[in-house]
């Protein structure tokens, strides 16, 4: 069995959302893959009025295969403190014509203000690795992993693009979506991530290559490029009007700045993805400024490196759960 879905960017490519239909009668909401995080919940009419502000909203009881799972709760926070809390439902799930019969539905009965403020998102299909979805008093499976005995094969892909619908695919890879070969690198799913180690960068065509291992997790569902400072220096050294800017909360620079290089990461075999300067300039830093948020930042508020869709937008990326290897191409 395979799957393939048009993923779209919201403005300044914040986020990229999908159809999803849950239950029966078929209920459509817009969903946000996250391979950051590994609960696959929903807004739904369990929510006070007051936390839903033009969300789609699951309800289980329009749903005749819906189940309610008697006891079970969830509560998930994210690396950006916004958070979400519920019930547990077992319903049929499709994305991409890609079925999956019994899967745990985790409907919102509160959503922190962040999530009620995102109008167009109607909740997270977490596609990290089951160990570390939150709903208890037993952990449920991710879409992937219900899917994946059936799949042609153990993989997802994601195709995220600059300002344009790109796609995700199940169960197969599209060799038209590449350019150049898929170069694979072993993966850590013990802290339930997409965790790799890319063995340097390079600032600029003509930079030098710095070896120095980045040990960090593959995330669509985080907008920017977190990487060490060690590395974020190096490359706004290279930008003229680059400054850190404490009151911006990281590093900015004049928008029409001429000097922003490309940035190169390594994934193995003497590979690296370019990205475009263009993707590393994210948004005015306010209405008016001439000034520009940078899409890389410094990781050390999280303590890890993340590659977020700034990083992933660059590249074909396969998310090979049977193996637990991640494949970046050039596209
Ligand atoms: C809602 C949400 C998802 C993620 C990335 N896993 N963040 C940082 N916030």
């Amino acid at each position: 069995d395979r799957g393939s879905v048009q993923n779209t960017p919201k403005s300044y490519d914040v986020e990229y959302l999908m159809p999803v239909s849950i239950g029966t009668p078929s209920q459509q909401l817009n969903l946000d893959l996250d391979t950051g995080s590994s609960d696959l919940w929903v807004f739904s009419t369990l929510l006070k009025e007051s936390m839903v502000n033009g969300q789609t909203l699951y309800d289980p009881n329009a749903s005749t295969t819906a189940d309610k799972m008697e006891g079970y709760t969830w509560k998930i926070t994210y690396g950006d403190q916004s958070y979400s809390s519920g019930d547990v439902y077992i319903d049929t799930v499709t994305i991409g014509d890609l079925t999956v019969s019994t899967q745990a539905v985790e409907a919102a009965k509160e959503v922190s203000e962040e999530f009620t403020a995102d109008s167009d998102n109607d909740g997270l299909v977490g596609l990290g690795f089951g160990i570390i979805n939150t709903a208890k008093p037993y952990k449920q499976k991710t879409f992937f992993e219900k899917a994946m005995p059936g799949l042609d094969s153990p993989v997802f892909t994601a195709d995220l693009k600059a300002g344009a619908p790109g796609r995700y695919n199940f169960g197969y890879i599209d060799d038209g979506a590449y350019s150049g070969n898929i170069t694979y690198v072993p993966v850590n799913s013990t802290d339930g991530f997409w965790r790799w180690v890319s063995p340097g960068f390079q600032v600029g065509s003509t930079g030098s290559f710095n070896s120095t291992r980045i040990h960090g997790i593959a995330d669509t569902g985080t907008t920017l490029l977190l990487l060490p400072d060690g590395v974020c220096e190096a490359f706004y050294s290279q930008i003229a009007s680059a400054e850190y800017e404490p009151s911006q909360g990281g590093y900015t620079f004049e928008c029409d700045d001429s000097t922003i290089p490309d940035f190169y990461f390594g994934t193995g075999n003497g590979q690296m993805i370019r990205i475009p300067g263009s993707y590393l300039s994210y948004s005015k830093t306010d209405t008016g400024s001439s000034r520009c948020f940078g899409g890389m930042q410094s990781d050390s508020g999280v303590g890890f490196t993340i590659w977020g869709d700034i990083a992933l937008k660059a590249a074909f990326v396969v998310f090979d759960q049977g193996n637990e290897q991640l494949g970046w191409a050039e596209k």
